[in-house]
């Protein structure tokens, strides 16, 4: 095994092979307990886009809700968020998601409006806010919504990084990035898709291209091909298995270069 993808699966705790039974019931006592052990908390919130990742997230979250409520008699809730930029092109993947997870309440903000006005915002000071920069102020005007949602129902953010994600830093900062909780935090790809299978989720769900869809100038593009490797390899990789070495070299670059998004910000003490 290459000596940085030791260190790198140490770091993202990923296992070469996962029962998976008991990785859901690990990611369901997880949240349980984290809302059992701080009092007040009464809610989990997670944006629902239609692919596999919040697809996943969402029914462990409902699950674990569900048994909250059975077993404490409290109102306990999961409240699944809608969040498309205008109109969204799978707009029905994400309501059968929505629908597949038995979410208790849907709330739906649109995020066009407040986008675009701080695109403009920013611009008016002689700046030029790029399509590709444009994408990480949508992702983050999704976290904002989702805290105010969380701030109004006693709750918390469900992120839905995983490690084939987290590896890569395939995320924006402080937008998707940004969460309180990330019941998914461990699992690669194709270990999310088996707790997608043995949940019954629909197939298109989980067989569906991933894609962050934050792009106008190329919507819907696969992360495979914005990251130039395919899950595939990400996923050997985590598992410990041998890929090529352009492949490997090209996982190490992005895990390299994106050291800044798995910490806590730079300080004095760092330098
Ligand atoms: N060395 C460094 N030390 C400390 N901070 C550093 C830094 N380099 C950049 N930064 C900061 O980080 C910022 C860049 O990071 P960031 O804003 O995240 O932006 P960036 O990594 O450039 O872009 C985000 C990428 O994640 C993808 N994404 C986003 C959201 C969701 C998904 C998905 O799969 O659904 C994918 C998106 O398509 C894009 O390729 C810089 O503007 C700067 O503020
Ligand atoms: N249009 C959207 N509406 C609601 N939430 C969204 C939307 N787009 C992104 N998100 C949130 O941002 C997260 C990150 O997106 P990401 O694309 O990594 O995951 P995904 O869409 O769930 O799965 P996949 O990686 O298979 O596309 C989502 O899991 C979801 O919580
Ligand atoms: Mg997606």
């Amino acid at each position: 095994m290459r000596p940085l993808q030791k260190e790198i699966i140490e770091y993202e705790k990923t296992k070469p092979v996962i029962d998976v039974d008991e990785e859901i019931r690990r990611s369901v006592d997880f949240l349980k307990n984290y809302l059992l052990k701080n009092k007040g908390l009464k809610t989990l919130v997670l944006g629902i886009s239609g692919g596999q990742d919040s697809t996943l997230a969402g029914r462990l979250s409902e699950i674990a809700i569900t048994e909250l409520r059975q077993e404490t008699k409290e109102n306990y809730e999961f409240i699944a968020v809608r969040l498309p930029y205008g109109e969204q092109a799978d707009e029905s993947d994400a309501m059968q998601a929505i629908e597949w997870m038995q979410a208790d309440k849907v709330v739906r903000v649109n995020i066009k409006d407040s986008v675009d006005a701080m695109v403009k915002a920013v611009e008016a000071n002689g700046m030029n806010i790029s399509d590709f920069n444009k994408g990480n102020i949508k992702a983050r005007a999704r976290m904002i919504a989702q805290f105010a949602i969380a701030g109004d129902n006693s709750g918390v953010v469900v992120g839905t990084d995983h490690a084939a994600e987290n590896i890569t830093g395939f995320y924006t900062k402080f937008g998707d990035g940004a969460a309180d909780v990330t019941p998914l935090f461990r699992l690669d790809k194709r270990q999310g898709r088996s707790l997608l299978e043995k949940l019954n989720a629909p197939k298109n769900l989980y067989e569906k291209t991933p894609t962050a869809d934050l792009e106008e100038d190329r919507p819907s593009l696969p992360d495979e091909k914005a990251l130039g490797v395919s899950y595939t390899d990400i996923d050997n990789y985590l598992e410990g298995k041998e890929i090529s070495d352009k492949s490997a070299e090209i996982i190490e670059n992005w895990y390299k270069k994106t050291a800044h998004k798995r910490r806590q910000p730079y300080t004095v003490f760092d330098i």
